[in-house]
């Protein structure tokens, strides 16, 4: 496969999938970008508050692949599959952009930036409102068109799928969404954008008007370059028992704009709290040791039968893996 000019530290690769890609240099430089070419994006600082995750634009290759119309539940959309690298070809993550209507070179267009969630989104989960915001997007664009949703494979905030079933492991014993994380000496949020840029850039989509209740991803997104005009809220109304103390801790902990309207009432028609939510919030701290029960959950160590702290088995875990591990083949 042939490669890119690296020279270009923002870049977006085009077009089509078996032919020599063709890169288009952009105007600007990203705000965030420094000298040493690298890029610091959105992530949150963990409980030491010195946790970031760099690129190295010059390794950073988003590389269209096809589009296609689906028809879908929610309606007929265009959508297109991308290949997306962050170490020079290594390594590919496949983002896809769901479309509606003719969004190229227009500006303001309304664009959802989605992150993979599994267990919500497959297997139908209730613990998050992933899955709903993702439906509410799609209905959005679809019945406002033109429109974006971006789909990316960054399960989890970013961990990926087996450490976020680690930290769901971990809030079965009375973690919130952000502590669980930090917990398995995980960040808050290890999220990566760079290829939101590179393929709006390759639509011409001149601006945008961020489907989100984040201001973090807005901030994220502007620092990488993105001129953001607008925010249009996501909120899916009906939080359950399940997930009504994950969307607190988004609101309060991650600054997630919900207005409370996620409120939970139970059938007597008071708000309630689930136990472990109210134990997170009572102030819980960072748990010393972790371990893995007979269950195989992850759980706060007690100490061993003697009373003598177990060492945190959950540290054997492997570090955050990339998320496609699958090597560049000719021709994308
Ligand atoms: N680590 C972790 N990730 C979770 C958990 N619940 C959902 N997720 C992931 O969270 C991601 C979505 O992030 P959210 O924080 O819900 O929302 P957001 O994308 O930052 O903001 P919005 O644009 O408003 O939706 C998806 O990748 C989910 O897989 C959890 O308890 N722990």
């Amino acid at each position: 496969m042939s490669r890119a000019p690296t020279r270009c530290r923002w870049r977006s690769i085009e077009h089509s999938p078996w032919s020599q890609p063709r890169v288009q240099h952009c105007r600007a430089t990203p705000a965030a970008e420094s000298a040493s070419n690298t890029v610091t994006i959105g992530c949150q600082p963990c409980m030491d508050g010195t946790t970031t995750m760099e690129i190295d634009e010059a390794k950073v290759i988003t590389k269209f692949i096809a589009e296609t119309l689906l028809p879908t539940r929610h309606g007929v959309f265009r959508l297109r599959g991308y290949k997306h690298s962050v170490d020079g070809g290594l390594t590919f993550t496949e983002p896809t952009a769901i479309m509606c209507g003719a969004v190229e070179n227009c500006e303001n267009v309304p664009v959802r930036v989605h992150d993979a969630c599994y267990t919500s989104e497959v297997l139908g989960s209730l613990k998050c409102d992933c899955a709903e915001q993702l439906t509410l997007a799609m209905e959005m664009i679809h019945s406002n068109p033109p429109g974006i949703v971006i789909y990316l494979q960054q399960e989890g905030r970013g961990i990926g799928l087996a450490n976020k079933i680690a930290a769901y492991s971990l809030q079965e014993s009375g973690l919130d969404t952000v502590d669980a994380n930090r917990a398995l000496g995980l960040p808050d949020d290890c999220r990566e954008y760079t290829s939101v840029r590179n393929i709006l850039a390759g639509l011409g989509v001149k601006s945008i008007q961020l489907i989100t209740n984040n201001p973090r991803k807005i901030n994220g997104l502007r620092a990488l370059g993105l001129n953001i005009t607008g925010r249009v809220p996501c909120i899916v109304q009906a939080a359950n028992e399940h997930n009504v103390g994950y969307l607190q801790a988004k609101e309060s902990r991650m600054d997630h704009l919900l207005e409370g309207q996620f409120c939970y009432w139970n059938h007597g028609g008071e708000p309630t709290l689930p136990i472990a939510t109210t134990l997170a919030k009572g102030g819980m701290g960072l748990p010393k040791n972790l371990k893995i029960n007979g269950a195989g959950r992850v759980s706060l160590d007690e100490g061993d039968q003697d009373g003598r702290p177990v060492q945190p088995a959950v540290q054997s875990l492997p570090p955050v893996m990339p998320e496609s591990q699958f090597r560049a083949v000719e021709g994308g």
